[in-house]
């Protein structure tokens, strides 16, 4: 892949007006020599102990060869299906890198009690499995590997064989006991800007990736990333990123460029930038989306290519670009950073992520069975004064400000529910603004911080089940069906609380598959 980026429109007229300040700044130099100050007194005791992605190469360097000596290992005893427990930074970044690489690496990153089994119930026989968590003490991942830890023993199968964990030193994960192998990780950088750390290269190198080629390519542009001139990549991307008026950002992979790379960059960007009701929205599309055809004024499109377009239309807003995977992460991570000096917020913080998981808590200590304000045959209806699904989606969309995006938010399985993701297409044509599609819980560990944080232009539909088949979480008093109950619920909670006031809607769906049909059909 060639490395490239062209920016036009309104985007280019960003990048001319902001580019000679940033250098000005040495913004690109401050960044790469890890000064903290860059973004203010107020953020600089968060970055100075979050700007090691800057220089992974070393500590890449020293273990790729444990890692790769793993997988030989673990191939040599038949073990060649990985699974990855991981949530947001734990698992985003080996998840773009398997699919860059086209191996297989199966990735839990749910709590919805029927794709949790199809995981843990598939295999077992040569399943090794990663468990990914920096702070070690997620809620989604803890109940992943007590999952994991009981079906391996129910199948007789020694869970210290299978388990491999990659955590920061001291966090209470950090403990070789039970477990065949411990990676620790660089504490000195968060997860969203871990691609290149343990956190990206564990998972991914075991499930057989090329992650010595990745790190190389991370490195191929390093000296003009550090550099304050108008080579600067990041300065353009991340200037164009902060185009005046159009605080989102489309990103759609053309062909097969860099699949699952817009997941990725949506929590870099979503949670780095959205908050102090500031920020950037990222929304995850593709070159088909309805918002391409008819451009809101607001939105600035990034086309991430294999090659960029011999043609680019100067006259028409956007970015477009192209690069190896490790050096668009570099890119993209750098950018990010240089986002946030533009928009005078902390890139590497995310202070609104902590109260949806306190909401949840509370719900699952004391869970209160609240009635539908409506029923419409398999769907229940919660937060509206509507008595069908179509009035109470109609009521939804009334309330998207000019400016507004509207968010669905499904906790299901992303695996067999995933005709769900349709809905996103169906209500941008309908509403004509940009939606955003999350899977839940996975979506709160990226664009959660942003939708609670950022400015206040969201709507939001929750989506949710019954679950008929569920399955307890091993000496924990919750199932899985009520985790990710309790986590919808608790953040439609703290979303519309006085304090966020955010417009939601939550349909839950009583049968799924005809529940499912229902939605679809209602959107059209
Ligand atoms: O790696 P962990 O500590 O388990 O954290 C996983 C995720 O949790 C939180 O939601 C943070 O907001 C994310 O930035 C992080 O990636």
């Amino acid at each position: 892949m060639e490395l490239g980026l062209v920016t036009s429109g309104e985007a280019l007229a960003s990048v001319d007006a902001l580019l000679p300040k940033l250098i000005e700044a040495k913004v690109g130099s401050r960044i790469a020599a890890q000064d903290p100050t860059v973004w203010g007194p107020a953020a600089e005791a968060e970055s100075s102990i979050r700007l090691g992605w800057v220089n992974p190469f070393e500590a890449a360097g020293k273990l790729i060869p444990a890692i790769l000596e793993l997988r030989d290992e673990l191939q040599k005893e038949n073990l060649t299906r990985v699974v990855l427990c991981g949530m947001g930074g734990s698992s985003l970044a080996p998840e773009v890198i398997a699919a860059h690489d086209e191996v297989d690496l199966v990735i839990c990153d749910t709590t919805d009690p029927s794709m949790v089994k199809q995981i843990v119930e598939t295999d077992l026989e040569r399943t090794v499995v990663v468990v990914s968590s920096k702070s070690g003490s997620t809620v989604e991942t803890d109940s992943q590997r007590r999952a994991f830890t009981a079906a391996f023993q129910a199948a007789g199968i020694d869970p210290a064989t299978r388990l491999v964990l990659v955590t920061d030193p001291g966090s209470p994960m950090d403990n070789p006991e039970g477990v065949r192998a411990v990676f620790n990780a660089d504490p000195n950088v968060g997860g969203r800007y871990s691609a290149l750390t343990a956190f990206g290269l564990v998972p991914s190198g075991l499930a057989g990736a090329d992650i010595e080629a990745l790190v190389e390519e991370s490195g191929l542009i390093n000296d003009v990333l550090a550099s304050d001139d108008e080579d600067n990549l990041a300065l353009h991307l991340g200037a164009a990123m902060a185009t005046a008026g159009r605080d989102k950002l489309l990103i759609a992979c053309v062909g097969d460029a860099l699949p699952g790379f817009g997941d990725w960059a949506e929590q870099l960007i979503a949670e780095s930038t959205g908050k102090d009701g500031k920020g950037v929205l990222p929304v995850a599309a593709h070159v088909d989306a309805p918002e391409l055809k008819n451009l809101p004024a607001d939105v600035v499109p990034l086309f991430v290519y294999d090659e960029l377009p011999e043609e680019i239309d100067e006259e028409t807003t956007g970015v477009h670009f192209s690069a190896p995977l490790g050096t668009a992460f570099m890119i993209f991570e750098y950018a990010t950073a240089v986002a946030g000096y533009l928009l005078g917020i902390s890139p590497f913080d995310q202070p609104d992520v902590e109260a949806a998981k306190v909401a949840a808590r509370s719900m699952l200590e004391a869970p209160a069975a609240a009635e539908p304000d409506a029923v419409d045959g398999s769907v229940q209806l919660f937060g509206t004064t509507a008595s069908t699904l179509d009035a109470a989606l109609a009521e939804l969309t009334a309330k998207l400000p000019e400016d507004g995006y509207f968010a669905i938010q499904a906790y299901l399985n992303r695996t067999s529910d995933n005709e769900l993701q349709e809905l996103r297409d169906l209500f941008a044509e309908k509403t004509g603004r940009p939606v955003t599609f999350g899977w839940g819980p996975r979506f709160l560990h990226s664009t959660g911080q942003y939708h609670k944080g950022g400015p206040a232009q969201g709507v939001f539909l929750q989506i949710t089940a019954d679950h008929q088949d569920d399955l307890e979480i091993p000496d924990r008093p919750y199932s899985f069906g009520s985790l990710i109950t309790a986590q919808a619920i608790g953040d439609g909670a703290v979303l519309s609380d006085a304090e966020h006031n955010r417009p939601v809607l939550r349909v839950n769906l009583t049968d799924r598959a005809a529940g499912i049909a229902a939605l679809l059909e209602a959107a059209k």
